[in-house]
């Protein structure tokens, strides 16, 4: 092949006049047979997961999906929509907004978990990384004790382990550090975390995957606030003044 036709080489599709090929399946036969989950299964890994991994990844991204306005990624997005921006502005302004501490912290999360299971030694892991930072990623909330979204989702992998589909290796350490650092919860992004580890995604795509589930609220939300036809919306109203510290 030549340099030229090396230079976005790709081993996720193949498009060429009258064909499109997604990870080597014909999109024809995809259409209307797969689920979006498969979907997203398909085309982050190449193979087609089975239908008991496929609930467990859509359950996960089902879970994701929307924080109300008190979440910052669905605030600025709502916020975003009433300065005259387009849809797809909103969108990115609030997937910009997950990173380590805000519904990007999956990623570091599968991290902690895979560090745990490979030291043996989950009270050990817990000490070596509070020594450098109090907040472990995947724990803690602003407002839930107990996160609603935490029971629903282990459970789903209690079940997969139980079956044999999943190994349950993450899913125990999780537990270990939770118990480890009570009362701090589990939060959303430590839960997701579980899944898509036992899943066997690499940690950043546990951060990518979010993005995917949280884009459907903050879609709905932008949406949302566009029908009301507010205009140039602040964070607070505008009879609320932030206090002067100078
Ligand atoms: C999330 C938050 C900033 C909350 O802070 P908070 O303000 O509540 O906690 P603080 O007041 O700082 O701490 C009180 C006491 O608990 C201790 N403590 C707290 N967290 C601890 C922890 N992780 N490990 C050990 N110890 C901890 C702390 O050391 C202190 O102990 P002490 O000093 O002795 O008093 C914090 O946990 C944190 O950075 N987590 C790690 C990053 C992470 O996982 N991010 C994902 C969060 S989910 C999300 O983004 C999705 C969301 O749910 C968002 C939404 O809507 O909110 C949605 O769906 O959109």
């Amino acid at each position: 092949m030549s340099e030229a036709a090396d230079w976005w080489g790709t081993a996720v599709s193949r498009i060429e006049p009258d064909v499109i090929e997604l990870r080597g399946r014909p999109v024809q036969e995809l259409i209307g047979q797969v689920g979006f989950a498969q979907m997203i299964w398909l085309m982050l890994r190449g193979d087609l997961p089975d239908p008991r991994r496929a609930a467990l990844l859509e359950a996960a991204l089902v879970s994701s999906v929307d924080h109300g306005p008190h979440a910052p990624s669905i605030a600025v997005a709502r916020m975003a929509i009433t300065c005259g921006v387009g849809l797809n502005n909103a969108v990115a302004t609030g997937v910009n907004l997950l990173g380590d501490v805000h519904g990007g912290a999956g990623e570091q999360c599968v991290a902690l978990l895979e560090e745990a299971r490979a030291c043996g030694d989950t009270a050990a892991t817990v000490a070596r990384r509070r020594a450098r930072d109090k907040y472990l990623p995947g724990f803690g909330h602003r407002f839930h004790t107990r996160d609603p979204r935490r029971d629903p989702l282990l459970g789903l992998v209690e079940r997969a382990v139980a079956d044999g589909v999943v190994a349950g290796e993450h899913l125990r350490v999780a537990k270990e550090v939770e118990e480890l650092i009570s009362p701090v919860p589990m939060n959303i992004d430590g839960a997701t975390a579980v899944v898509y580890a036992e899943l066997g995604f690499p940690a950043p795509l546990a951060r990518g995957l979010f993005v995917l589930g949280r884009s459907v609220g903050i879609l709905a939300h932008a949406w949302e606030e566009a029908g009301q036809g507010r205009r140039n919306k602040g964070p607070l109203p505008p009879s609320i003044r932030p206090t002067y510290l100078g």
